[in-house]
């Protein structure tokens, strides 16, 4: 993270379980501590259950924490989310209304910012045009690709002008053709937006391409070890190479222990 920028988000000690209906807890986060800084790309890497979704939850104030803090600006979460549109989700899979055109969809999140119409309709189609959609403003999800309805989510996201954008496994569900030219999309475009991200994969080539910094976290959630990705590193493959091992190794060490509390 850089020296200078300004502190974005600040997760502190949080912790978060969850009662299942057997009767058993489940502990999904730990002692978590990080920061992100403004303008900041970071990607997330851990085990399956490590509490990754969780997190994202919590970011986006639909979860509450057991303990600890999340601060975005030096505001509590629940209160920077107040006003609509400063923090978006992409989902692994499309959350399209099936009976909403590509320009609706996008529309949607304007419209709960109070945006009037006719202005909300412009904006959707500007950011489909953004993201190579421009011929298909009118199209229902049903009439598009894969990546023609991830694409529409991108445009989406972006669409309410943003400062944070979360991205759960976005680019997972699509060919890998398809997910490298959408990567390299989004991250053009989160350039040109000048806003921080947060991207959780499974992926370790995808975290090393969109990430300035990866963290490695163990199950339940809590950071296991950060690597900075030095600018250009993705376009070396011996760059790459040290970086994936560090990771592989970072994640054998760091899996699920004594996930279910006592
Ligand atoms: N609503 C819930 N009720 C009970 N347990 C939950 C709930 N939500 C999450 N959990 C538990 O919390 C833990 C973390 O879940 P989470 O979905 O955040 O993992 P993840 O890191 O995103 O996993 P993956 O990489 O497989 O998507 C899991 O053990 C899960 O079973």
């Amino acid at each position: 993270m850089s020296e200078q920028s300004p502190v974005k988000i600040r997760v502190e000690k949080a912790k978060k379980s969850f009662i299942q209906k057997s009767g058993g807890a489940v502990e999904a986060i730990r002692e978590l501590t990080f920061d992100v800084a403004d303008n900041e790309y970071v990607a997330i890497v851990g085990p399956t259950g490590a509490g990754k979704s969780v997190l994202f939850d919590c970011l986006l104030g639909l979860k509450s924490l057991d303990g600890g803090r999340i601060t975005i600006d030096g505001e509590p979460v629940e209160k920077f989310i107040r006003k609509k549109g400063r923090i978006a989700r992409i989902f692994q899979e499309d959350r399209l209304l099936p009976w909403l055109t590509a320009t609706d969809n996008v529309a949607l999140g304007l419209q709960i910012q109070g945006v009037p119409e006719a202005e909300r309709r412009e904006r959707a189609r500007e950011w489909l045009r953004a993201v190579g959609l421009g011929t298909f403003t009118e199209a229902l999800p049903s009439e598009m690709s894969g990546g023609m309805r991830q694409r529409t989510n991108i445009a989406r996201a972006f669409a309410t002008g943003p400062e944070i954008i979360l991205l759960d496994e976005a680019f997972s569900a699509l060919d890998e053709i398809t997910a490298m030219r959408l990567r390299s999309d989004f991250r053009a475009l989160a350039r040109r937006q000048k806003m921080t991200f947060l991207i959780v994969t499974h992926s370790i080539d995808e975290a090393i391409y969109l990430g300035t910094r990866i963290l490695v976290f163990g199950a339940p959630a809590r950071l296991v070890h950060q690597i900075a990705v030095p600018e250009g590193a993705s376009d070396s493959p011996a760059e790459v190479d040290r970086i994936r091992s560090e990771i592989r190794h970072w994640i054998s060490v760091s899996g699920r222990d004594a996930s279910t509390a006592a």
